[in-house]
C-alpha cells in the first residue's frame, strides 16, 4: 500500500507493479484529474497557490524572517508537487549523497545513487553520455527559451572566471550552464504522465484518488491498515504486506504524528495517543531560502506573449503543435557558487529569470515595465525547521516552521553571494541591462541594509526535505525504526539538503526504494 500519489508515490506504483508478482493500492487525497494547466509549461503560474491543486499550507511565524509567514505550496493531486513544480531538473552534487553515506547509511553514496538517477531519466543528443540515463521514463532537455540575455549573462560570467558546465547533471561543479527541464515535446514530463499513467492498465495496480488517509493503525509493532476519509465515508483498508508512506515532507511526518508515532511532547500537546516514541519525526526540516536581485529591462518575450490575443494564439500553438513560448520553461541558466573556497561543492545556486514574475495578461494597457533577475538560493543551509501535528483531527493542517535563515551563518552566506553577484553584474557588457536595479536597490550597501533586505524579502524555493530523516526516523532501508511493515519513501527521508532543485533526487530516492523493496521481497 502506497499512501500519497505524488512524485515518489507514482515512481513506486509503477516499479512495484512492473514484474506482475505484487499487487499495489495507491491512495491519494487529491484529485485524479490531469488539468491542462499541469501539462503545459507556462501553466505553472496558475498552479502554485491554487486551492484546487494544493494543500494551501502557510508557515508559522518564521524566526529568521522577523515573524513573517510564508506560503508553502504543495501539490494535492495525482502527481503531487511534481505536477505543479517548475520542472528544473538538477541532480545535485556527488558530495551531497556521499554525506548521506557518511552518516552511516549504506547504499546511499553518490556511486549508489548514480544508477537510480540513470533509471529515472531519458536524455539524448548533446546531453547523452555514460553518466546519463537514456531509457528512463522522465525525458530531460535543455532550456528552449530564446532571449539574448541568456548568452550575454553566461559570457559575462565566463569572462570573470566562472567555468562553463556543458551538463551539470553529468558533472556537477561550480560554474554556469544552460538549465535542464523535464519537458518533453512541449509538455510537462512528470511522474504522473511518465510513471503512473503507463501503469494504469496493469491489473495489479489500484489507484484511489480522493482518499485522504487519516491514520495508520499499528498493532503489536506491525503497521496493519489505514483509516481513510473518502467524502463522508470513513474506510478501513488493510495492507497485506507493507505500507509505504509517500505523503511528502509535510504530509509524511504529520501522518506519523496522527498515528501516534513521534516525539512524546508533540503527541501529548496534540492530544494523540502514543503508539511508538520517535523523537526525530517532524524535526530536521531543511529548505532552500532565496532572494532576488532584479534589474529593469526592455519588455521581454513574456511581456510580449501576455497580450491576450497573442496568448490565445500561442496557447493554441502549444496545444496543437507542442511548440512556441507557452511550452518554454520559466528559467534559462543556472550558476553554482561556493561561498568559501574550502567547501567541497557549491552551496549557492543562482537561477537566471528573464521576466518579472508578477506580470499578468493584458490587452490594451501593457504593464508599465519588465525586469530580469537572479534568484539566489542557499542550497546547503544550516538552518532547520519542523513539522508538528497540533490536533488529533487529520483535517487540521500541521504547524510548519521552515526555519529558513534562523541560523546567522546562512544569512551571512546569502549576503556574501548577493554582494559577489551584484559586483559581477557591474560590467560594460551588461550596462544596458543593469541601468536600474530594482531589488535590493542601488542605495543599499551596509551590512545592516543587506540583512534587512534578506530577512525582509527571503522566501523558500519550495524544496523542503528531511522531516523523516534516514538515520533518525527510518533506517537505510527506509523502514520506520522499531516498527514492522512501515516504510517512508519521499523527500522527507533525505537527511541532508541536496544542492539544487530536489525533484530529480526525490525520483531517484523512490527508484532506489523500489529496487530495495523488490529485492527484499525476493
Ligand atoms: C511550486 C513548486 C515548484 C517547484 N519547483 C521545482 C523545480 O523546478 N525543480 C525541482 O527539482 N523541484 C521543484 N519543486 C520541488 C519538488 O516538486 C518536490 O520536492 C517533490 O515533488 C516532492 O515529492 P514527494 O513525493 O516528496 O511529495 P509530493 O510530490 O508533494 O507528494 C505527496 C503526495 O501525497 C499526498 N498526500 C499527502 N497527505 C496525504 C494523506 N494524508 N492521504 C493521502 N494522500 C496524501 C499529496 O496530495 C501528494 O500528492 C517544486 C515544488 C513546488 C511545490
Amino acid at each position: 500500500m502506497i499512501v500519497g500519489g505524488g512524485s515518489a508515490g507514482c515512481v513506486l506504483a509503477n516499479r512495484l507493479t512492473q514484474c506482475g508478482r505484487y499487487s499495489v493500492i495507491l491512495l491519494e487525497a487529491g484529485s485524479g484529474r490531469r488539468p491542462v494547466m499541469t501539462q503545459i509549461p507556462l501553466g505553472v503560474g496558475r498552479l502554485w497557490n491554487n486551492p484546487q491543486y494544493g494543500w494551501g499550507y502557510r508557515s508559522a511565524p518564521e524566526p529568521g524572517l522577523r515573524g513573517r509567514q510564508l506560503e508553502l505550496p504543495r501539490g494535492r493531486l495525482l502527481g503531487g508537487s511534481g505536477a505543479i513544480n517548475a520542472m528544473n531538473f538538477v541532480r545535485g552534487a556527488a558530495a551531497d549523497f556521499d554525506a548521506w553515506h557518511a552518516l552511516g547509511l549504506p547504499g546511499w553514496s553518490s556511486r549508489d545513487m548514480a544508477a537510480s538517477f540513470r533509471a529515472v531519466e531519458r536524455v539524448s543528443g548533446a546531453l547523452a553520455g555514460p553518466h546519463r540515463g537514456d531509457s528512463g521514463p522522465i525525458e530531460v532537455n535543455e532550456t528552449t527559451v530564446q532571449d539574448p540575455l541568456i548568452d550575454i549573462w553566461i559570457s559575462v560570467l565566463k569572462a570573470q572566471g566562472h567555468a562553463y558546465i556543458p551538463d551539470y547533471n553529468a558533472e556537477f561543479s561550480a560554474g554556469v550552464g544552460r538549465a535542464q527541464f523535464n519537458i518533453a515535446r512541449g509538455r510537462r514530463c512528470d511522474p504522473r504522465s511518465a510513471y503512473l499513467d503507463p501503469a494504469l492498465r496493469r491489473r495489479n495496480l489500484t489507484v484511489l484518488s480522493g482518499h485522504h488517509v487519516a491514520r495508520i493503525a499499528v498493532s503489536q509493532g506491525q503497521a496493519s491498515h489505514v483509516i481513510v476519509r473518502h467524502g463522508l465515508a470513513t474506510l478501513r483498508i488493510v495492507a497485506r504486506r507493507e505500507i509505504i508512506l509517500s505523503a511528502g515532507t509535510f504530509g509524511s511526518p504529520h501522518l506519523l504524528h496522527l498515528s501516534g508515532i513521534g516525539p512524546g511532547t508533540v503527541l501529548k500537546a496534540a492530544g494523540i495517543e502514543p503508539v511508538a516514541f520517535n523523537d526525530g519525526v517532524g524535526r530536521n526540516l531543511w529548505e532552500h531560502p532565496r532572494v532576488a536581485i532584479e534589474f529593469r529591462r526592455p519588455p521581454s518575450y513574456m511581456h510580449h506573449l501576455l497580450r491576450w490575443d497573442r496568448l490565445v494564439l500561442r496557447l493554441m500553438q502549444a496545444l496543437a503543435l507542442r511548440s512556441g513560448p507557452v511550452t518554454w520553461p520559466l528559467a534559462a541558466a543556472h550558476l553554482f557558487l561556493k561561498t568559501s573556497p574550502e567547501r567541497i561543492s557549491p552551496d549557492v545556486q543562482v537561477l537566471l529569470r528573464l521576466f518579472d514574475p508578477s506580470l499578468q495578461p493584458w490587452l490594451l494597457h501593457p504593464p508599465a515595465g519588465d525586469r530580469w533577475g537572479m534568484v539566489v538560493c542557499l542550497v546547503q543551509p544550516d538552518s532547520r525547521g519542523r513539522v508538528q501535528a497540533v490536533s488529533d483531527d487529520p483535517m487540521k493542517a500541521p504547524k510548519i516552521t521552515t526555519g529558513i535563515l534562523s541560523n546567522a551563518v546562512d544569512v551571512a552566506r546569502l549576503i556574501g553571494a548577493c554582494r559577489e553577484l551584484r559586483q559581477a553584474m557591474d560590467t560594460p557588457e551588461l550596462a544596458q541591462w543593469t541601468r536600474e536595479e530594482v531589488t535590493p536597490g542601488a542605495g543599499l550597501s551596509s551590512e545592516a541594509d543587506w540583512e534587512n533586505f534578506v530577512r525582509d524579502t527571503a522566501d523558500t524555493i519550495f524544496h523542503p526535505g528531511g522531516s523523516c530523516a534516514m538515520g533518525a526516523v527510518v533506517d537505510h532501508r527506509l523502514m520506520v525504526h522499531g516498527l514492522s511493515g512501515l516504510r517512508v519513501a519521499d523527500a522527507s527521508v533525505m537527511p541532508l539538503p541536496v544542492s539544487g532543485n530536489i525533484h530529480a533526487a526525490v525520483l531517484a530516492v523512490a527508484e532506489k526504494a523500489a529496487t530495495m523493496i523488490l529485492s527484499a521481497a525476493g
